[in-house]
């Protein structure tokens, strides 16, 4: 298909999205781009896309490689979802969400989990960076850190994705599976609701993943939130994985069901609307219905300036020629380094050597926690497995 590229759409850590459009037919698409050598976790994903196909996970529509610039570009090309990211929608929202508005949303991510968790996969990083708007609503997207649970995955994928988003049996490292995906709509849901990370008082990557995993804690739940609302949160935030809900029984509860009244109602009144969710009145006319609603949002009054928390960063776990990948994220365009020098380079990366005998790691544990003498066994097998890029960031070689 011979197509052109327009503008950036945003980038991720793995990739660059711009939009796209057909030559021959016109239409307008999204093209997620990264150099065909360091294409492997694209290639992935890209397999895994192909494989699917439901209203609610964002659609795949072909992929190849071009040349340009004298570089090869592998390229994926997806549904174009005009409305951006739901952390987008969030921000446009003034940093929250109305509850019915989160209602519809959640739906549509349990509809979107519900069809991957039945197919075998789990997507491994729910969060609202990762759910794409468009006219129809929300669609779930990136599935860089996906696996599959049927065998289908020719290597063992490794625990990936948000450390605050994590369900606590992934932050101890154990298991990684569809009740962990239940886990981080949880934490989405919280995050549609206060505009912030769920645990808002941890501090970093670190802290979230030893708090986590290894104490009795849940994140908190907004009080302002109806006591449905507050249910369905508590069916997905349970600690232990066996007693969390499935998606498929989450579909039955009120909170997303279809006949919830609240929610049929906001979702009435914009089909009602002569335009699409694509026009600038909707977006106008939702943003004065979650003015109208913003009530009392207790400790997370509504921020003006919300910007996006840098904490949330992706673990993913890596081949040798994806973490190089890793490493030129962290390049400054201005003033490249190379990867050897971007990891042990000291004004704004903290190293922890996780090759040798994990000295300096304990050093740093040391340095964040006051107390871990319970920690140090328990955690080991995870940390050992990371290196510390910063004190927000973590990559896993
Ligand atoms: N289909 C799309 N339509 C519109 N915008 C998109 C689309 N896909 C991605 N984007 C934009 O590009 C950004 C990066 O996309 P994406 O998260 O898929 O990249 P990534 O490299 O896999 O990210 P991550 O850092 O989570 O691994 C998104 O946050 C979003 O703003």
């Amino acid at each position: 298909m011979a197509w052109t590229r327009g503008h950036t759409l945003g980038s991720g850590s793995s990739a660059t999205v711009s939009l796209a459009n057909s030559l021959r037919s016109g239409d307008v698409f999204a093209v997620k781009s990264v150099e065909l050598s360091r294409s492997e976790s694209l290639q992935r994903e890209e397999r895994i896309l192909s494989s699917l196909g439901s209203p609610y996970i964002v659609g795949y529509k072909g992929c190849d490689i071009t040349r340009e610039n004298n570089k090869l570009m592998y390229n994926l090309f997806i549904e174009y979802m005009p409305g951006g990211t739901l952390g987008d929608a969030i921000r446009r929202g003034g940093g929250q969400l109305h509850e019915s508005m989160i209602g519809i949303y959640a739906r549509q991510i349990v509809q979107g989990l519900d069809y991957i968790h039945s197919r075998g996969l789990v997507h491994c990083d729910i969060k609202g960076q990762n759910v794409l708007i468009g006219e129809d609503g929300a669609k779930i997207a990136d599935f860089g850190c996906a696996k599959w649970t049927n065998g289908k995955d020719d290597r063992k994928v490794p625990i990936a994705g948000t450390p605050f988003f994590m369900a606590p049996e992934v932050a101890r490292g154990e298991d990684q599976g569809y009740p962990s995906d239940v886990w981080a709509l949880g934490c989405t849901i919280i995050e549609m609701a206060t505009g912030g990370a769920p645990w808002p008082n941890v501090a970093n990557a670190v802290a979230a993943l030893y708090r986590i995993g290894f104490s009795e804690e849940l994140p908190w739940i907004p009080s302002f939130l109806s006591d449905q609302a507050k249910d369905f949160l508590s069916k997905c935030l349970r600690r232990d994985p066996k007693e969390r809900w499935t998606a498929s029984q989450l579909l039955k509860h009120p909170f997303v069901g279809e006949l919830n009244p609240q929610a049929k109602q906001v979702q009435e009144s914009y089909s009602d609307s002569p335009t699409s969710i694509l026009d600038q009145n909707f977006w106008s006319s939702l943003e004065e219905s979650e003015k109208k609603g913003s009530g009392n949002y207790g400790p997370f009054s509504r921020v003006e300036n919300w910007t996006w928390d840098d904490n949330w960063v992706t673990i993913r776990g890596s081949t040798n020629e994806e973490s190089n990948v890793r490493a030129d994220y962290m390049e400054d365009e201005a003033n490249p380094v190379s990867r050897s020098e971007a990891v042990s380079s000291s004004h704004d990366v903290e190293k922890v050597e996780s090759h040798g005998d994990g000295e300096d790691m304990e050093d740093f544990l040391d340095s964040k926690f006051s107390c871990r003498t319970c920690m140090k066994d328990s955690v080991k097998p995870l940390f050992e497995t990371l290196h510390f890029v910063s004190s927000k960031s973590i990559i896993i070689f």
